[in-house]
């Protein structure tokens, strides 16, 4: 077995995270490559030695990979994402972070659950992915055209309200007047769309969310259409550009340009533990599960 390692950040509390994991892994014969920034923070640190192979960029991850490993919290899940792009690479989280919502593996029991991976006993979730077209051309969205959780429009160097134009398959929807509008796959649903109100959908359902960031109409609610909805966007306010997200990536674009959203032919495969479900995730990270009546 062959897997890649990713992680962004150290601190002390990452020490017997990583210790775990190269145990096992040396223990059971898998061969790891890590990604070069992270293996230099570990090596720094005396944590791991330098005998490693490396990877650099996704050009060096193909498909002699069985998973990549994220070591971290969404943010870093979220990078990950970026590393593996169409390759089908399933990308397995340890949750090194503070919520960890998308992360399968918390740090109480590493070994335990890398075992379920080395004898295959896990599934893989599919995670659709939205992207981009931006009319005319925009190159800082063109190089990594994607999202696992959302693409969202807001406002930029004002408290003014942007107007938001939408269209779906071409037939127009309404014109938002708000701070923005979060267009989230299911996976994102748990993310800024639920702060904004927005449904939470499970991640095999094949819908979209439309959710508006405080829309000064009180009727404008959060919308669910199939993903394979065509969304067209027109913004226009009292800047000259606004914010553009794909997940945790900002860029900024002129007023009146048209944005083009639409479903990516590929997907993120995301390893699924029997023990760490989805619904348990709900019951367990947004404490559904505290209710003192239960
Ligand atoms: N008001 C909000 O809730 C808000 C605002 C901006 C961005 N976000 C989310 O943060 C993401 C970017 O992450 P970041 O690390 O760069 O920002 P960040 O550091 O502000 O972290 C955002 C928080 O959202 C959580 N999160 C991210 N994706 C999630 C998901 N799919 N389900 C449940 N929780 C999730 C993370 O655990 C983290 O605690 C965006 O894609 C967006 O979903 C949320
Ligand atoms: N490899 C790591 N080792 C130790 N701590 C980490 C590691 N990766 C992330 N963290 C801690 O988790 C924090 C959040 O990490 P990250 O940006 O990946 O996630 P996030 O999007 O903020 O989500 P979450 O709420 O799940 O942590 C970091 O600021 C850091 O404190």
């Amino acid at each position: 077995m062959k897997v890649a390692i990713y992680g962004q950040y150290y601190q002390n509390s990452t020490e017997p995270i990583i210790n775990d994991i190269f145990v096992f892994f040396n223990k059971n014969n898998v061969e790891m490559i890590i990604e070069s920034h992270f293996l230099l923070m570990l090596n720094e640190r005396k944590i791991v030695e330098n005998k490693y192979k490396t990877f650099t960029s996704h050009t060096e991850l193909d498909s002699s990979f069985d998973m990549l490993i994220s070591i971290g919290g969404d943010g870093t899940i979220l990078r990950a994402a970026t590393l593996v792009r169409d390759s089908g690479i399933p990308i397995l989280g340890i949750n090194a972070g503070r919520l960890g919502f998308l992360a399968t593996v918390q740090k109480e029991n590493i070994a335990e659950f890398m075992q379920f991976v080395i004898d295959k006993k896990y599934t893989i979730s599919k995670r659709a992915l939205l992207s981009l077209t931006c009319s005319p051309p925009n190159e800082s969205i063109d190089e990594i055209n994607f999202a696992m959780n959302e693409i969202t429009v807001s406002r930029k160097d004002t408290t003014s309200m942007i107007t938001i134009d939408t269209y779906l398959n071409d037939e127009f929807l309404n014109s938002y007047w708000a701070d923005g509008l979060i267009i989230s796959t299911p996976t994102g649903s748990t993310g800024y769309s639920l702060s904004c109100g927005g449904p939470i959908l499970t991640p095999d359902v094949k819908s979209l969310v439309i959710t508006p960031i405080a829309p000064h109409n009180l009727t404008a609610r959060p919308l669910v259409v199939p993903d394979e909805t065509e969304i067209r966007l027109k913004v226009s306010g009292r800047e000259e550009n606004y914010l553009v997200s794909l997940d945790s990536r900002v860029t900024s674009v002129k007023n009146e340009s048209i944005l083009t959203l639409k479903k990516t032919p590929f997907q993120i495969n995301m390893v699924e533990i029997p023990e760490e479900t989805f619904l348990k995730t709900l019951r367990s990270k947004l404490l559904w599960g505290e209710d003192k009546r239960n």
